[in-house]
């Protein structure tokens, strides 16, 4: 994805032959493109991403928020919080020889990458076949990888043709923003070939981002943004003014306006927004955000709050009902299953307090009432109890505030939709 800014104008040249010097002093030489996210000086030196990196980039058509996410195991959390954010997802291979193989058989991180996202609501999929280079842009093994990768996205919920894939080089920038010649890799050139015009090359991986279709945005309904992060300070900012960062799920907010911190419900005044980094009066539904709020004490905001429109908050509870999707739980889930429960940026102690019904998911027919426990693959109602207030909404009112992900000792265990919320 650094490669991909780079090309596409966002990071300067003087920027990326500082990396490449920088990151040829610590070893890291070919990690130069990946410091283009990876800010932090841990990160660089481990040579993997921990959190979440925000950038912006424009396509022919389209203006996108790149929210580059983990991808090693230890840090699925932060994958979660910048995946529940995102409309469409770039799922990123790696072609190499045991290096496909490593991610995709067993419990690897492509396969639950691929599931977490779908489960948070990602229907749109661009498949980057990374490091096609390392095995001489063999068209055999670009199509060994999207045939499997294909069976299997089918197989956990993508449509066929929602789904695209692209032969890549993210270290040499092959195919990212420029369709390739057979002057500069005519090993790809001689198979990669664009379907409906054979004397083209394929599409590119911009190619591909840029006919991602938009979703609907929730404009009109009531202003909702879950905070990912919040710092003292910003522009214009006062003694008793915060900023926050995180998406608009819905709604609209404009300078002046008034909003409320859920939970706690302290009131203040939107003072600046800034939008993919650049400021603007006035934000919508979709917008990847900063808000300057005069009149809060940082005291009372918290990763997981919300802030909302004061006549309409969300809902604040310790108590939910939920459709679960179970995944491969190492045991099976069980009434007082005690979990992590995540919701966007948050997680928070929880217990599966009550496990109600299974079901069979595609036609609605209960299988079986008050069971003593949930296997692996099946769908369960359940009621869910926090250690703290959540903000939630129904998920038929909101697709972004009403997904819940469940976790255990580092795995993801199950993925539902609330359904109902009471009162605590
Ligand atoms: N040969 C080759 N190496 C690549 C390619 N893309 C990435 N690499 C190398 O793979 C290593 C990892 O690259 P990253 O960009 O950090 O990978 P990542 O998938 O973002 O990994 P996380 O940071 O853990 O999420 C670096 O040494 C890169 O130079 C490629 O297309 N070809």
């Amino acid at each position: 994805m650094g490669h991909l800014l780079y090309a596409l104008g966002q990071v300067n040249e003087r920027t990326i032959k500082r990396f490449e010097r920088d990151a040829e002093k610590i070893g890291k030489g070919s990690f130069a493109f990946a410091w283009v996210l990876d800010e932090t000086d841990e990160e660089r030196s481990r040579g993997v991403t921990m959190d979440t990196a925000t950038s912006a980039f424009t396509t022919p058509n389209r203006k996108f928020t790149l929210l580059d996410t983990p991808g090693h195991r230890d840090f699925v959390p932060n994958m979660i919080s910048g995946a529940s954010r995102a409309d469409v997802a770039i799922l990123v291979v790696d072609a190499s020889t045991g290096g496909f193989e490593s991610g995709f058989d067993g419990n690897g991180q492509t396969r639950e990458h691929a599931i977490l996202i779908r489960s948070l609501g990602v229907r749109q999929l661009v498949v980057a076949v990374n490091k096609l280079d390392v095995v001489e842009w063999s068209e055999a093994r670009y199509r060994e990888i999207t045939g499997r990768l294909l069976d299997f996205l089918t197989g956990c919920g993508y449509v066929k043709e929602d789904v695209r894939f692209a032969p890549v080089s993210g270290l040499k920038g092959i195919n990212l923003a420029r369709r390739i010649t057979a002057d500069n890799t005519p090993e790809l050139a001689a198979w990669y070939r664009d379907a409906s015009d054979l004397d083209k090359a394929g599409p590119c991986l911009v190619d591909l981002i840029d006919i991602f279709t938009m979703p609907e945005r929730p404009v009109s309904k009531p202003f909702r943004l879950a905070v990912t992060d919040y710092f003292k300070g910003g522009t214009f900012s006062s003694a008793n003014s915060v900023s926050v960062t995180g998406r608009i799920s819905q709604g609209n907010v404009q300078l002046g306006e008034h909003v409320a911190m859920v939970p706690g419900g302290e009131r203040g005044v939107v003072k600046a927004i800034d939008v993919d980094f650049e400021s603007q009066e006035w934000a919508v539904a979709g917008d990847s955000v900063v808000l300057l709020i005069q009149g809060l004490d940082i005291q009372h905001v918290s990763v997981g709050s919300v802030v909302c429109t004061p006549d309409r908050p969300i809902q604040c509870t310790t108590r939910f009902e939920a459709q679960l999707v179970v995944f491969d739980p190492p045991v099976p889930i069980t009434n007082g299953f005690p979990a992590l429960l995540h919701i966007q940026s948050l997680n928070v102690p929880a217990v599966v307090h009550r496990i109600i019904e299974t079901f069979d998911q595609r036609s609605g027919e209960i299988l079986k009432r008050r069971p003593r426990h949930i296997r692996k693959g099946a769908t369960a109602r359940v009621e869910i109890v926090t250690e703290t207030p959540v903000c939630l909404e129904l998920f038929k009112d909101s697709k972004e505030l009403g997904r819940v992900m469940l976790r255990k000792n580092g795995e993801t265990i199950a993925a539902g939709i609330v359904t109902a919320l009471f009162s605590r």
